[in-house]
């Protein structure tokens, strides 16, 4: 597993920006080296104002949408149409205006889907799309996803493993149900730290002082049961992007000007 970079920005804005456009250079090297490329996506405010940022910036057209793979690292077990759900928000801030092949796009069902209320049937069928999805490179039931964007809550879960809880502990299974979540909605289903050390690159998105304590504490070698942010890490890279205030108990790391 690879160790942790950080990277601070002077304000949440910057920070979604240069996320942005990282997210442009990365996918564009990739689809030229490789083809085609693999993007895991984030709920949460700050994964939400990447793409957001995506959308309005011109480069956002160097990226081939159709030669894109997407997945989601967790989803809100609510309604389809909930303002909740992860991936309404992923479409509206930039699925619905970029031309993704519908057959790329790979979201997790909802509470009112093909499972109905089914929340253990709904991580069933995730895992079984991860699993056909995985090459024979990948040596497992899950793709190597090239990139994955993670948020994390100030309690240290991440995707929608939480601390102590059942999914924390889960070694076999690459996607769970997860119920009575501290942070609502209380239903969701979520990738476990193992599928999530699949990825080749993992980048932590986070901002705000009320994270600082998680981040301080990842990055310090805290366990992952107490912490599971502490656990995801990319086989390539682990990158953190935060801003200042979720930066502000780090030492050692470089600090931008404020801006
Ligand atoms: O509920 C969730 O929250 C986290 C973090 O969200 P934030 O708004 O505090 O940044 C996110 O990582 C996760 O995907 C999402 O379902």
């Amino acid at each position: 597993m690879s160790e942790s970079e950080v990277v601070v920005y002077a304000n949440p804005e910057l920070l979604a920006a240069a996320a942005a456009a990282r997210l442009v250079t990365r996918l564009v090297d990739l689809q030229a080296a490789q083809g085609s490329a693999s993007l895991v996506l984030t709920g949460g405010s700050t994964g939400i104002a990447v793409l957001d940022q995506l959308r309005r910036s011109p480069a956002r057209d160097a990226v081939d949408w159709s030669r894109l793979d997407l997945y989601w690292g967790d989803e809100r077990f609510v309604p389809a149409d909930d303002d909740e759900r992860n991936e309404k928000q992923a479409r509206e801030a930039l699925l619905d205006h970029v031309p993704v092949d519908p057959k790329r796009v790979h979201a997790m069902a909802a509470s009112d889907g093909e499972f109905g209320d089914d929340v253990d049937a709904a991580a069933d069928a995730y895992a079984r799309v991860l699993a056909a999805h995985a090459r024979p490179e990948d040596h497992g039931d899950v793709p190597g996803f090239d990139i994955m964007l993670l948020g994390l809550g100030g309690e240290g879960h991440t995707a929608s493993v939480f601390p102590e809880s059942p999914a924390v502990y889960e070694t076999e299974r690459s996607v769970v149900a997860v119920r009575n979540c501290p942070k609502p909605p209380p239903t969701r289903v979520s990738l476990t730290l193992p599928a999530i050390r699949r990825a080749h690159d993992v980048w932590l998105l986070t901002t705000g002082e009320a994270k600082a304590d998680a981040v301080a504490l990842a990055l310090s070698g805290a366990g992952e049961v107490q912490l599971p942010v502490a656990g995801a890490r990319g086989r390539r890279r682990t990158l953190w992007l935060l801003d200042r205030a979720a930066a502000g108990k780090l030492s050692h790391v470089y600090q931008p000007p404020t801006a």
